[in-house]
């Protein structure tokens, strides 16, 4: 059983990126920048958000953080984002979600300049992916992760069954769209199963490659999963440990214990597909840099 170094890949991306920001800044003297907008309280998101800074500044690259009180309108929301569209020296606008129920994710979504738009979840973005123009677009962070798991660690794709479950626009649907690409890092044939599926089992037990996006706690069990498969968690799920100073702890959507001897390569939780999203945010925040200086 492989277990695959999600952490390892992305500090490996993330100097790969700081060589280029590094020689951009030379060439044309200054450097990609992301703001990030947060609105109200949320622990989890904020502990996200604080990651991506931080990864942000590691990489040499200008980060911004908005905090935003969970009191603000949709229309306040909008006109920040409209004065970061307007901002050259912004080159990627995030909205972290889960956003308060007063305010409209699809707004939001319509409002981001899809030229800035790095987490690819505009139409624009999201049509070009899957017409397969993946040069003129920007891939979701989480998908695009996992293809770079996938190609780094050259896990043979083409013409295997990839059943993805959940079929969510930030992970499950850009997902499975991705994986029937032509690519060599995808070219699958693909089951999306969700929770009208029936007999669910049944299919994510002919999965080579199975990618769980549920958001449920150790959900996918050793009867769910073929041995030799190739096994990609991309849920966190928070679960009380009193034995933590935080008192809880992070797990996948796959019971890591009971899955992983039987796979052929596993990704775990924390430490897998996580650290990769806010790697590619920042690969595709040099993108639309490079993009923009016509590099
Ligand atoms: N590692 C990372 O970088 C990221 C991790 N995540 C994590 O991934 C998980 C999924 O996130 P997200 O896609 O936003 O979640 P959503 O809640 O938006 O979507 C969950 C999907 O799972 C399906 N589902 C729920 N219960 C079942 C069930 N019993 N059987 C079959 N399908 C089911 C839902 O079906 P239906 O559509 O019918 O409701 C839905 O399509 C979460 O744990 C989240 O925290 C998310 C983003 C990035
Ligand atoms: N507009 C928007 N874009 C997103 O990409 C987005 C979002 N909203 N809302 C929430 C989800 C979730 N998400 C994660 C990013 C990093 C980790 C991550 O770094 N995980 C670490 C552990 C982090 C921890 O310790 O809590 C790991 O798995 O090893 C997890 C989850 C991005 N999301
Ligand atoms: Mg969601």
């Amino acid at each position: 059983m492989i277990r695959i170094d999600g952490k390892k890949v992305s500090t490996d991306l993330k100097n790969e990126l700081k060589t280029q920001v590094g020689e951009l800044r030379a060439k044309v003297n200054c450097v990609p920048g992301l703001t990030v907008i947060i609105v109200g309280e949320d622990p989890a998101s904020q502990v996200y958000v604080r990651n991506k800074a931080k990864s942000c500044k590691e990489t040499g690259m200008n980060s911004t953080v908005i905090e935003l009180p969970a009191e603000t309108s949709q229309d306040e929301l909008l006109e920040r984002i409209d004065a970061l569209n307007n901002d050259p020296d912004v080159h990627g606008i995030l909205v972290q979600q889960p956003l308060p129920s007063h305010i409209e994710e699809y707004a939001v979504t319509m409002a981001i300049d899809p030229s800035k738009d790095v987490d690819g979840f505009h139409p624009e973005n999201v049509g070009q992916m899957v017409l397969g123009n993946l040069d003129k677009c920007f891939i979701s962070c989480t998908p695009y992760g996992i293809l770079e798991l996938l190609k780094r660690y050259e896990i043979e794709t083409k013409g295997k069954h990839c059943v993805v479950v959940g079929r969510s626009n930030i992970v499950g649907k850009p997902m499975a769209n991705l994986m029937l690409q032509k690519l060599r890092e995808t070219n699958c044939t693909v089951t999306v199963c969700h929770s009208a599926t029936r007999n669910m089992e049944e299919l994510t037990r002919q999965a080579d490659i199975l990618v769980a996006a549920i958001g449920r706690a150790n959900f996918i069990t050793k009867d769910m999963v073929k041995p030799g498969a190739v096994v990609i968690d991309v849920g966190i799920n928070r679960i009380d440990d009193a034995s933590r100073k935080s008192g809880y702890r992070l797990v996948g959507d796959v019971d890591f214990d009971e899955v992983s001897p039987i796979s052929s390569a596993i990704t775990p939780v924390p430490g897998g597909v996580g650290p990769m999203t806010i790697a590619m945010l920042l690969h595709n925040t040099l993108q639309s840099f490079m993009r923009a200086h016509n590099l």
